[in-house]
């Protein structure tokens, strides 16, 4: 178990089960759910000492938040599933911890309100719109647009799902669809959709990056591709001249035979070069596995389950305790490894454990 294994306990105890096991779950026998939080303690850090690091500064920039904190809010489905006031009590939170917050576009709440509850707490809480890009392009402009209308600073098209992953806990319990009174509330009013009620979202093997660049040219706001596991893939998306990658695997619920992402995190880094920031998600529950992914090149790192649950758990306060607590836990983890600033972080303070060390 993890560092949120009270939240997660306590979750357990109050969600409905089928409901509790859609946010659990991953694809198929679940080995990439699993290796994703135990590739990070397979790891351990190399800490160096007497570098003077008083004064930290743990902000970094990022597309869209150039004044952010390095651990954010990974986009998340049906948040009203685990608390009634949904996504508005998540986007309160995050904007109160300081974090940027990713949106989904299966949100159970609109995203301008979701904005609005952000922009409440702190007028300028960067909040950014996780897209699935639509084989309609007009029903992806119409997202787009709503997103920048609603004041989203940035876009993250996830691309990793040309298809459903295979959830066979979601499969055995029969939970298909959002149940009655709930709804994905972006997909309301669409071109081609039923007037009142919302339109389905389309995962689709026919999106390429074709569908990529034609959303360049939908928009000036930042665009980040979320879900590239392959340095080749990251290759053609600095040469598409996107703003940004989120190493991922969906937290374990699409390909279950991937990597975990902090395995290939330094091929990606290698492969870009620095040329854009790289961000990553996927295991991440402590303070330490931040400074590690830093430490391998992430400018930034988001957090999934363990905000779920702590929105189960306790509501907005229950998502402020889980970020606020990594925050706190990363900056002490960044003064024990003797740095200062997130740049202070770098490769060689990262070693297997039980590494020889070429002793
Ligand atoms: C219940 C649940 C719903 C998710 N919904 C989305 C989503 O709507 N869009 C998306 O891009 N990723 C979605 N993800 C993936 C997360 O953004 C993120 O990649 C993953 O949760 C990170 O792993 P972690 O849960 O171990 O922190 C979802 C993950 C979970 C657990
Ligand atoms: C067809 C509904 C799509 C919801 C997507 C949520 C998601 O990405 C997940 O992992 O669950």
């Amino acid at each position: 178990m993890n560092g949120f294994a009270e939240q997660h306990d306590r979750a357990k105890e109050v969600l409905d089960p089928v409901a509790y096991d859609y946010f659990a779950g991953g694809a198929g026998d679940e080995r990439a759910l699993a290796d994703n939080e135990n590739s990070f303690a397979r790891l351990a850090l190399l800490p160096r000492v007497l570098r003077g690091g008083a004064n930290r500064d743990l902000a970094v920039r990022l597309p869209g938040a150039p004044d952010a904190l390095p651990i954010m809010v990974a986009p998340t489905a049906f948040h009203r599933l685990a608390h009634p006031e949904g996504e508005l009590a998540t986007a309160r939170a995050a904007a109160a911890a300081g974090t940027v917050l990713i949106s989904s576009m299966a949100s159970t709440v609109a995203i301008d309100e979701v904005v609005a509850a952000a922009h409440q707490v702190r007028a300028e809480a960067p909040v950014w719109f996780q897209l699935y890009l639509q084989p309609d392009q007009q029903v992806t402009a119409a997202l787009v647009e709503r997103a920048e209308r609603a004041g989203c600073s940035a876009l993250v098209v996830t691309v990793d799902s040309p298809v459903f992953g295979r959830h066979e806990r979601d499969r055995r319990n029969g939970f298909h669809d959002l149940p009655d009174g709930y709804a994905a509330e972006n997909m309301r009013g669409l071109p081609g959709g039923p007037a009142e009620d919302t339109r389905d979202i389309e995962m689709s093997p026919e999106i390429s990056w074709r569908h990529v660049e034609s959303l360049r040219a939908m928009t000036r706001l930042p665009v980040l591709l979320k879900g590239i596991l392959h340095p080749d893939d990251a290759h053609l998306a600095v040469g598409l001249g996107v703003d940004g990658i989120i190493v991922s695997n969906h937290g374990g619920r699409q390909l279950d035979a991937t990597p975990a992402p902090i395995e290939v995190l330094p091929h990606i880094t290698n492969a870009v070069g620095g040329a854009i920031p790289l961000l990553l998600d996927g295991g991440v529950r402590r303070g330490t596995d931040v400074a590690v992914a830093l430490a391998l090149g992430a400018t930034a790192v988001g957090v999934g389950r363990p905000v779920v649950w702590g929105l189960a758990a306790d509501g907005e306060k229950g998502v402020r305790d889980v970020l606020e607590r990594l925050r706190d836990e990363f900056d002490q983890a960044l003064a024990l490894c003797g740095g200062r600033r997130c740049g202070d972080l770098t490769r060689d303070l990262v070693v297997r454990r039980g590494f020889g060390g070429g002793w």
